[in-house]
């Protein structure tokens, strides 16, 4: 029968493949894991396509599918925008980014076998890419094309200090807030030290507390403040320990990767999905609103310009609420109608005419608002 086939195959929660940003501080790994996520992948005959978005990086232990350097070279964006380091990487993601939608038609291309895996290896500079126009450009286009989710790299020897911990966290937890996406926690180099101990602190409050115990400064102060804090963030995380080294934890860590892209079929996209439709709502609101506003002046500068035979005809709000509701009213004017009325009176140089100029610019800030609104979509 179906089900048996798809039984037997890996588990797939959709035909679309699974979008895996690789956000981590500096040195926490990141290239290394996706080196090792790479041979697995291979190991276990899973497809996957690799985008390197780092323009900085010298050496790279794997071969990327997507490659930013292949497009933008960074020395030389640097060298022509007079920029340092950080500048020239935040310029070329930025100059990659406006381009980032050939890369997702790339990999919405049919294949067989289909793809099943996007991994994307970030700047080290962690806000280059988290708090960057390229970042959300980049995040947002993934997000809305595949199932895409974070993996957060942390540096698990570095952590043992419960306020580098606390400092981890606060960045991961920022991240999860500006990106909206679910988020896997990837406890990495624990060959060098186990990450039982984040767990402890990230489920058991009292622990944490008793490992601040031992530093009576301020910032030990506010950890134990934010820890209580954090506590929900901690409850709707997913966490693994890895090594990149060794290649211990790779199957929990693609389990992670699945259930993560499980939540985000369940909730992130009923969530955008609703957030679409209240935009939708509220551009339709306006742009009624908008054709309202024209049409009341239009009536009230066809009574300027004749007030003669308008005499006595003008009408107070009331009746002009009254003509917009009544079928068969008073038409609604369409801007070409509302130009060829308003064109005649600048044109002729009515200057001073105040009703004029507020057609003009209200008609502007229609098509430039539906412009924004075709922009943001
Ligand atoms: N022992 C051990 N070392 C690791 C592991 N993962 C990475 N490293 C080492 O950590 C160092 C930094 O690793 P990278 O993969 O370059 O880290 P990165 O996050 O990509 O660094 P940036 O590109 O600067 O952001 C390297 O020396 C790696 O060999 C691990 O799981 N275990």
């Amino acid at each position: 029968m179906e089900d048996n086939q798809a039984s037997t195959s890996e588990p797939s929660l959709s035909p679309k493949p699974i979008a895996v940003l690789v956000i981590g501080m500096a040195g926490s790994g990141k290239t290394t894991l996706i080196q090792q996520i790479n041979s697995y992948m291979h190991a276990k005959r899973k497809i996957g396509y690799i985008i390197n978005l780092d323009p900085a990086v010298t050496h790279m232990p794997y071969e990327a599918n997507i490659d930013i350097r292949d497009t933008v070279k960074y020395k030389n964006v640097m060298k022509e925008y007079n920029l340092g380091p950080n500048g020239g990487i935040l310029t070329s993601c930025n100059m990659f980014a406006t381009r980032f939608d050939q890369v997702i038609k790339l990999c919405e291309k049919p294949r067989d076998p289909a793809l099943q895996y996007i991994i994307a290896d970030t700047p080290g500079q962690i806000e280059i890419f988290t708090w960057s126009a390229s970042g959300a450009i980049i995040t947002e286009l993934l997000a809305s094309s595949f199932p895409t989710l974070v993996v957060y790299v942390v540096d698990t020897p570095r952590c043992t200090n419960p306020q580098t911990f606390m400092s981890n966290m606060l960045q991961a937890c920022s991240i999860l807030y500006k990106t909206k996406l679910p988020m896997l926690l990837a406890f990495n180099k624990v060959d060098v030290t186990r990450h039982d101990f984040a767990i402890e602190w990230m489920t058991d409050f009292e622990s944490y507390q008793a490992a601040l115990d031992k530093d009576p400064s301020y910032a030990s102060t506010l950890s134990r403040s934010l820890s209580l804090v954090l506590d929900e963030f901690y409850n709707g995380l997913k966490s693994v320990g890895v090594s990149a080294v060794t290649g211990e934890g790779m199957a929990e860590f693609f389990e992670g990767i699945e259930a993560c892209a499980e939540y985000y079929e369940k909730i992130y996209v009923p969530e955008m999905q609703q957030l679409r439709k209240e935009k939708e709502e509220r551009e339709t609101a306006r742009k009624q609103r908008e054709m309202q506003k024209l049409q009341k002046d239009l009536i009230k500068k066809a009574q300027l310009a004749d007030p003669i035979t308008t005499a006595g005809a003008c009408p107070s709000s009331k009746q002009l609420k009254e003509a917009e509701g009544v079928e068969g009213g008073l038409p609604t004017p369409s801007s070409a109608s509302v130009s060829a009325a308003i064109r005649p009176l600048t044109e002729e140089g009515d200057e001073g005419d105040e009703g004029s100029c507020d057609y003009e610019i209200e008609d502007e800030d229609i098509e430039q608002g539906e412009e924004e609104a075709e922009g943001g979509r």
